[in-house]
């Protein structure tokens, strides 16, 4: 293997999430060349489903507040407990990347494939955030799914979130998560159905 397949393979296998960040977030061309990496998502029919919206500085107030109403909105009486932590999350790590997916219903790529494509977007920018040294974290919860909050960032139905994407530095700088051998999950096809250790009580 070469030096640079091993580096690359390095990051892809040491990669792993967290939401214990602080500053700095990347900015500027960085932040430009990490964002690039979604171009490289495979996409049916080169429709380009995915949207990243950044929010840094104040805007993270603002959008902690929309988060809270949000939750608000989806539940008649929500623990202050957690519209506090929500709240304190999203107003205080460095940046959140907003994942959206500009969907087509009517076209002949089916909406399945252009939300695996979104997907696929969001595991390269989140490949990408590592191999540039910052930490980032996936996280959605319910008010990913609602379609008010969906509206207020900037996507009316039928466009929706994806998930929100913490990010920064991590603090620790060894932060990585033991790695799960990936055998129970694959298996070789020789004619017949196949069944996986994962899956076996
Ligand atoms: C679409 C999507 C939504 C997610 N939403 C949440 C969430 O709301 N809260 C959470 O703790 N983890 C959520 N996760 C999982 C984390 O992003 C992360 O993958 C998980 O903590 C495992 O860590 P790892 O990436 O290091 O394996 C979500 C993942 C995906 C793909």
């Amino acid at each position: 293997m070469n030096k640079h397949a091993h580096i690359a393979l390095e990051s892809l296998l040491s990669r792993s999430s967290t939401d214990a960040l602080t500053k700095p977030a990347p900015k500027g061309e960085e932040l430009e060349t990490i964002l690039s990496a979604v171009m490289r998502a495979p996409d049916h029919g080169k429709l380009r489903p995915w949207r990243l919206v950044v929010v840094k500085g104040d805007a993270r107030v603002k959008l902690a507040e929309k988060i809270v109403e949000s939750m608000k909105r989806l539940h008649a009486d929500p623990d202050p407990k957690k519209l506090e932590k929500r709240y304190k999350r999203f107003s205080t790590m460095p940046m959140t990347i907003v994942l959206g997916m500009h969907l087509r219903p009517d076209d002949k790529i089916p909406l399945l494939e252009q939300e695996l494509a979104v997907g696929a977007a969001g595991m390269n920018l989140l490949n990408a955030l590592h191999a540039a040294g910052y930490g980032a974290v996936w996280v959605s919860g319910d008010v990913a799914y609602d379609p008010v909050l969906a509206e207020e960032l900037g996507f009316p139905a039928p466009h929706a979130l994806a998930g929100f994407f913490f990010v920064g530095t991590p603090e620790k700088k060894d932060h990585e998560t033991k790695r799960r051998p990936v055998a129970p999950y694959v298996a070789e096809w020789t004619g017949e159905p196949v069944s996986f250790d994962a899956d076996k009580d």
